[in-house]
């Protein structure tokens, strides 16, 4: 099939590649032209692991445009995957749909074409671009469109295991648009295609369920989803909370209630809170959602509010062992959000930063991927940048763990601790798995190492 893909940020790339590697005709079209000439170059604007095997691979189907006037005629199925921002009320910013459903709707062909809602949306979203699109079609009646909703499961880091091998495949919308993707989707669906052998395959998985709803159920399954996810992380950081207060191993604990096959041990993971571009951005948007029908969501307000507190802990672990940070040297390795990501919106790093900014430390920053894009997008923070985690340690009076790359994971903490001034770690992301041979604090979150002296050491 022809497909057209209108926004090629983390999720437009993504899937535009999956659908040209499945065997469609994609083009990806978006409105900035720097994205799209190095996407010409075959050069890839984010990271994401095996993404530029992929296109690699599919590169015969893909074409990158930023003109609507040629992507849009020929399109059999056309994706929307622009950005939907949070505002400071809380709502997504919708701007950007708005804008491609216009355009989109002023290249309509008057054959059938589907329009599908890939960014995540308010609830009601679907109908409100078609009527976008009846309002600035051309001509109205000689089109045939229906509009989809698909929403977007991936996540960041893991989109090419996620979406071809996703749990689910979520479509809403009338049959006769339901008819076309369920086409579009077959490999998928018969699980058909030849796997990529760097797309590391689920264990035991088998076909995704294809699960068909009206427009609003689909929107709704989206928010629904995020928002159970990020529940799940705050329920296990509240538990946290109170395992270090009463003496009890938050990992012990998650991997004890996770047998539960009702609970699962996934999302469980303590730490230093939910970031990235949607968790905090989906939880606000369905508050908002509720509080437009007078209905309170008091589970989510309570979801966000730990999620907040738990960047706050951070801190205060780091206090409770310098008290004044004023002229301290801390180090952050970690900014992105996430590993294997350079995506830094919402990044927790960003807050220990800024509250480091304030509390008058010296901050100097690792990152293995994010540190090119944080010189953009974090320029109003103050923080030295470290070619190596190891040049970030030495001579630190602490270490914040923000992120959990698996670079940090292996470090020899017991060497590196060494290097430093004091011997402090706020292990945000409990990495370290032993405790040190030689003199130092590790702060973990829901748990304690335990603290080894030089005398247990020579012992
Ligand atoms: N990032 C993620 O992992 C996931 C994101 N989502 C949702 O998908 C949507 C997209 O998210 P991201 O890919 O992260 O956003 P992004 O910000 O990385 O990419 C959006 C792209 O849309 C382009 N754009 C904006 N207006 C346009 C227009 N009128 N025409 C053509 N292109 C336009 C921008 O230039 C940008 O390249 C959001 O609603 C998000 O909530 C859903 C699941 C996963
Ligand atoms: O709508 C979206 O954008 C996506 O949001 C999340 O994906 P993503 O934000 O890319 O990454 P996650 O792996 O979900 O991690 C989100 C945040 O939660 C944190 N997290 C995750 C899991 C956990 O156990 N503990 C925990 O603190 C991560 O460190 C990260 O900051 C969802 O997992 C995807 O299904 C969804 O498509």
């Amino acid at each position: 099939m022809n497909v057209t893909i209108v926004g090629t940020g983390y999720v437009g790339l993504g899937t535009g590649v999956m659908l040209a590697y499945l065997g469609h005709q994609v083009i990806g079209l978006d409105t900035d032209p720097t994205k799209i000439e190095s996407l010409k170059r075959g050069e890839i604007p984010i990271y994401e692991p095996g993404l530029d095997q992929l296109l690699a691979e599919a590169q015969a189907n893909l074409h990158w445009t930023t003109d609507y006037a040629h992507a849009i005629p020929n399109a059999d199925v056309i994706f929307i995957c622009v950005g939907t921002p949070p505002q400071s009320d809380g709502r997504p910013n919708l701007s950007y749909l708005e804008g491609a459903a216009r355009s989109i709707a002023q290249n309509l062909n008057g054959k059938t074409q589907v329009i599908v809602n890939k960014s995540t949306v308010p609830i009601g979203s679907g109908d409100w671009v078609s009527r976008i699109i009846e309002e600035h079609a051309v001509d109205y009646h000689a089109n045939r469109y229906f509009v989809v909703s698909n929403p977007e499961f991936l996540r960041e880091g893991t989109a090419l295991g996620d979406s071809l091998y996703p749990d689910r495949i979520v479509l809403g919308g009338i049959a006769a648009g339901l008819v076309r993707m369920r086409q579009l989707y077959a490999p998928l669906i018969h699980q058909s295609f030849k796997a990529p052998d760097y797309v590391p395959r689920p264990k035991e998985y088998t076909v995704p369920a294809v699960v068909e709803t009206t427009l609003t159920s689909a929107e709704m399954i989206k928010y629904a989803a995020n928002a159970f996810l990020a529940l799940k992380i705050s329920y296990a950081n509240e538990i946290a909370g109170l395992c270090e207060r009463v003496g009890a191993n938050i990992d012990e604990v998650t991997a004890g209630i996770g047998f539960d096959q009702r609970i699962g041990h996934r999302f469980l993971a303590a730490g230093a809170g939910w970031g990235g571009s949607c968790f905090g951005k989906d939880t606000s948007a369905l508050i908002t959602t509720g509080g437009d029908y007078g209905y309170e969501m008091p589970i989510l307000s309570a979801a966000i509010e730990v999620n907040q507190r738990q960047r706050s802990t951070v801190i205060d672990k780091l206090q409770k062992h310098l008290r004044l940070l004023k002229g301290k040297r801390v180090a952050v390795l970690g900014m992105a959000f996430k590993p294997n990501t350079d995506d830094l919106r919402d990044a927790p790093a960003h807050d220990f930063i800024a509250r480091l900014n304030l509390l008058g430390a010296t901050v100097v920053a690792h990152d293995p991927v994010a540190m090119e894009r944080a010189r953009k997008e974090w320029a109003h923070l103050r923080y030295q940048e470290a070619a190596t985690a190891q040049d970030a340690i030495n001579g630190a009076d602490a270490v914040i763990i923000a992120t959990e790359w698996t670079e940090y994971r292996r470090l020899n903490w017991n060497s590196k601790v060494r290097s430093m001034r004091n011997a402090l770690v706020i292990d945000a992301r409990n990495v370290i798995s032993e405790p040190l041979d030689v003199p130092a604090v590790i702060e973990q979150i829901g748990k304690e190492l335990p603290e080894r002296t030089a005398a247990d050491a020579v012992a």
